[in-house]
């Protein structure tokens, strides 16, 4: 194929929620938006990661809450049907195929180049085409780099040789593996163990530090572990994993543990954290390293470049590896990309329309195991690092008329983490069947920075878990 060379205004490389959100708000902004994709257009979330791993879940979560209400837990009591909650699942990530999300993208104007973007120089991003041509870009504005993570294995002898699953496996597997190891205790490993317990894998969990989802507060990773335990998964703390083996590239898996034993399964899941895909981006030809992460300042412009066209959102810049704090940052990064270009005021200051202020203050996330834990905002422990003057005011759900209609044996806790000096909440985390839900009561409360007195006029309707929130503000004012 013959090169091609083009200008846009604007170049985004990756196609995932991150850059479609981006391409999506530069192209409405009137500047002309070209995006480079080298996998599916969609990303990561849609295909192996947030559509595929909440659809595996939500079976399991549904089937848990209902077989905690008499009346209706004998009609659950069998089973998943697994092969149905895999189609369910199948369908979810549209069989793999991005046709609907490249329709999507020629809707709002945004052309599509496919082929893996490489930057080449100021402004210039070299394709490399699945064809085998090279497709050269020239960005009259700014190139943003949208490009994600991929997973991080640890650094052991032979794991490349032993067919280990990633997140990747763990969320588009056809079958249910009879006995499944998971390495990690974070977000990816409670969830994933979540979904395969229940579809019917043995699961053990190996875990290297003393506790799930550390960077929650310590009574998230409590009630999620005796979840897990409850369920029967063998979830086991300081576990170091120093060496597997595999008989060929299906055989059994044999899982080495430090000071002696082994666990031996089907299939072993290494949930061990994310690395950037910025190995082989060109980011030597503009002064940067390869594979680093992205350090960007609060419009998502990346530091360190000379005359500030370059950008990155989502993932790969660290700033918070979740797809809606992505988004979020694709929506800032548009508008100040567009601003700029046409020499409009940049309003960079804390909560203006050009800085990502969020990504620092007020994170929201919520993980889909049974109970659900949801949090936004700092924890008690991080208030204190950063010298807040605090209160800590704890409930537990199980005391909520609302909780307790939910689900017999209702279990759960909430926490809001209040500064003493400015009157409003800091953060605020609850775990529980069905807070997910919840949680937006509590972003908006730290977003807005909504002073507790005016709080206390937000009147929760009865009887509904939400009144929650009117006991840990009762229990905040004695
Ligand atoms: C199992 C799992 C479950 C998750 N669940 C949730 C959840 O429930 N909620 C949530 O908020 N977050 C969740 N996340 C995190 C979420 O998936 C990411 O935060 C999100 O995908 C980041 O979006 P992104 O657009 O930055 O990157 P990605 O989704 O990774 O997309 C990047 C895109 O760039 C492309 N690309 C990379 N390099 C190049 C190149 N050189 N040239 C061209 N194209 C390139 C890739 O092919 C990809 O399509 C989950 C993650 C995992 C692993
Ligand atoms: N529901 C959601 O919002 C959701 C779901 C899944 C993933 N995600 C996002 O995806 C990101 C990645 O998730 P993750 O679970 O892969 O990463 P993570 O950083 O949350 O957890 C990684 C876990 O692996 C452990 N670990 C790291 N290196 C290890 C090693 N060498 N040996 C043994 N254990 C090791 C860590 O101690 C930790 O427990 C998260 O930051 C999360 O925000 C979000």
């Amino acid at each position: 194929m013959n090169d091609a060379a083009r200008t846009y205004d604007v170049i985004v490389i990756g196609a995932g929620p991150v850059g479609e959100n981006l391409a999506d708000r530069t192209q409405a902004a009137g500047l002309s938006t070209v995006i480079v994709e080298s996998e599916l257009v969609g990303g990561e979330c849609s295909y192996w990661a947030c559509m595929p791993s909440k659809a595996l879940l939500r079976p399991v979560v549904a089937r848990a809450d209902a077989r905690r209400l008499p009346g209706l837990s004998q009609a659950v009591g069998g089973p998943l049907d697994a092969a149905a909650v895999l189609g369910r699942r199948d369908e979810f990530t549209s069989h793999w195929k991005d046709d609907g999300q490249v329709g999507w993208l020629e809707s709002v104007g945004v052309d599509l180049v496919r082929g893996h973007g490489r930057l080449d120089g100021a402004k210039q991003v070299a394709v490399r085409t699945p064809e085998g041509g090279t497709v050269r870009l020239t960005a009259r504005h700014a190139v943003a780099v949208c490009t994600g993570t991929s997973a991080a294995l640890p650094k052991m002898p032979g794991i490349h040789d032993i067919n280990a699953w990633t997140s990747r496996e763990a969320t588009s597997a056809k079958e249910v593996p009879g006995r499944l190891v998971v390495v990690g205790g974070g977000v990816v490993a409670v969830e994933m163990a979540t979904a395969w317990r229940a579809l019917g894998s043995e699961v053990t969990m190996l875990v290297r530090g003393d506790g799930l989802l550390d960077r929650m507060e310590p009574f998230v990773g409590e009630l999620v572990t005796e979840g897990l335990r409850e369920a029967g998964v063998d979830v086991r703390f300081g576990v170091n994993v120093p060496v597997v083996e595999r008989d060929g590239a299906h055989g059994e898996v044999r899982v080495g543990l430090e000071g002696g034993g082994r666990v031996v399964a089907d299939e072993i899941l290494f949930a061990t954290g994310r690395a950037p895909r910025t190995g082989d981006l060109g980011l030597e030809t503009v002064g940067l390293s390869a594979g680093d992460w992205l350090t960007v300042d609060a419009t998502c412009r990346v530091t360190g470049v000379a005359d500030g066209w370059l950008y990155a959102a989502g993932d790969v810049n660290h700033r918070a590896l979740l797809t809606h704090q992505g988004k979020y940052q694709g929506r800032i990064a548009g508008a100040v990309i567009a601003a700029r270009a046409k020499g409009e005021p940049v309003d960079d200051a804390p909560w203006g329309a050009h800085a990502a202020t969020a990504d620092e203050a007020a994170v929201p996330q919520v993980v889909f195991t049974d109970p659900e834990a949801a949090s936004v905002g700092l924890t008690a422990a991080e208030a204190e690092r950063l010298g807040r003057r605090t209160k800590v005011v704890d409930y537990d759900l199980a005391q909520v008329a609302g909780a307790s209609l939910y689900a017999d044996g209702y279990r759960g806790r909430a926490r809001m983490v209040v500064d003493l000096d400015r009157n409003v909440l800091l953060g605020v985390t609850f775990v529980g069947a069905g807070v997910g839900e919840l949680l937006h009561s509590g972003t908006v409360a730290v977003a807005g920075e909504v002073p507790l007195d005016r709080l206390w006029h937000a009147v929760p309707a009865y009887p509904t878990i939400s009144e929650v929130w009117l006991r840990l503000l009762e229990t905040l004012r004695g």
